[in-house]
């Protein structure tokens, strides 16, 4: 197991979440191996922190499995994992939100849905008693409400400005979105002496953040 090889395990996602969470850690106090090598997957020494670089929807499978003692990822992407992990901290970068949106001329019943979200999507509809096909897409979604794929889409938005370019209707906000730092719970009381002022440290920088 990799975990016996390293003092800690960090999990953290390739792309928009990488470079925050990297220096949340650091500026907490974390030492952090330096990154090597632009195609590593791992990185760091035996005997001190390693990182393991993932795709977002892989962060909290490593922590809830345990190959990874802890992780960072957007909220968007725990709600869809499922994973039981425990998440001590909102880190507060990388906000977005996950939301309904439409097609303007698309007015009828909701009877088909694309998302990279489909078990957050389903939960959704459960909790509304309404049913829905939900259409499992890996990218671009938008492009299902455009071309008449599905009559709603499920997907993130931040600034709005795919939306406005695509002419679309972001409809209802159906949950927000921040980066979280979460923490496999057998790691948490294995590890109690080092996560739990990590965890400190985090909260009080978190705090701190000015408002985006
Ligand atoms: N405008 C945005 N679009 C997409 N994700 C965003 C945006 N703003 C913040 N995020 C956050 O960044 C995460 C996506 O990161 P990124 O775009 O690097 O991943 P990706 O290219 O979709 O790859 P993957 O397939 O690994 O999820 C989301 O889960 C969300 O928490
Ligand atoms: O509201 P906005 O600020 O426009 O951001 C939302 C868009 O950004 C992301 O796409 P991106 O083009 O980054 O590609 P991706 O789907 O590969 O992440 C996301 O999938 C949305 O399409």
């Amino acid at each position: 197991m990799i975990r016996g090889r390293f003092t800690l395990v960090v999990a953290l996602p390739k792309g928009r979440n990488f470079a925050d969470g990297y220096r949340a850690l650091v500026q907490a106090g974390l030492e952090l191996p330096p990154l090597e090598g632009e195609r590593a997957l791992l990185h760091g020494r035996e005997g001190g922190v390693a990182v393991l670089e993932l795709r977002n929807h892989d962060v909290p499978t490593y922590v809830d499995l345990g190959i990874a003692d802890v992780g960072v990822v957007g909220n968007d992407v725990l709600l869809e994992s499922g994973r039981d992990v425990y998440e001590p901290v909102d880190l507060g970068t990388g906000a977005c939100r996950l939301s309904l949106i439409r097609h303007p001329a698309a007015t009828g019943p909701i009877r088909r849905i694309a998302t990279k979200y489909p078990r957050f999507t389903a939960q959704v509809l459960r909790e509304r008693g309404m049913v829905a096909d939900i259409i499992e897409l890996a990218g671009n979604v938008e492009l299902a409400a455009l071309t008449g794929l599905a009559d709603a889409v499920v997907d993130v938005v931040q600034t709005g400005a795919t939306l406005k370019a695509a002419g679309l209707l972001e409809v209802e906000v159906l949950a927000h979105s921040t980066a979280r730092f979460i923490v496999n719970r057998q790691s948490l009381k294995l590890k109690r002496e080092l996560l739990r002022p990590l965890i400190e440290r985090l909260r009080a920088n978190a705090h701190n953040l000015p408002a985006s």
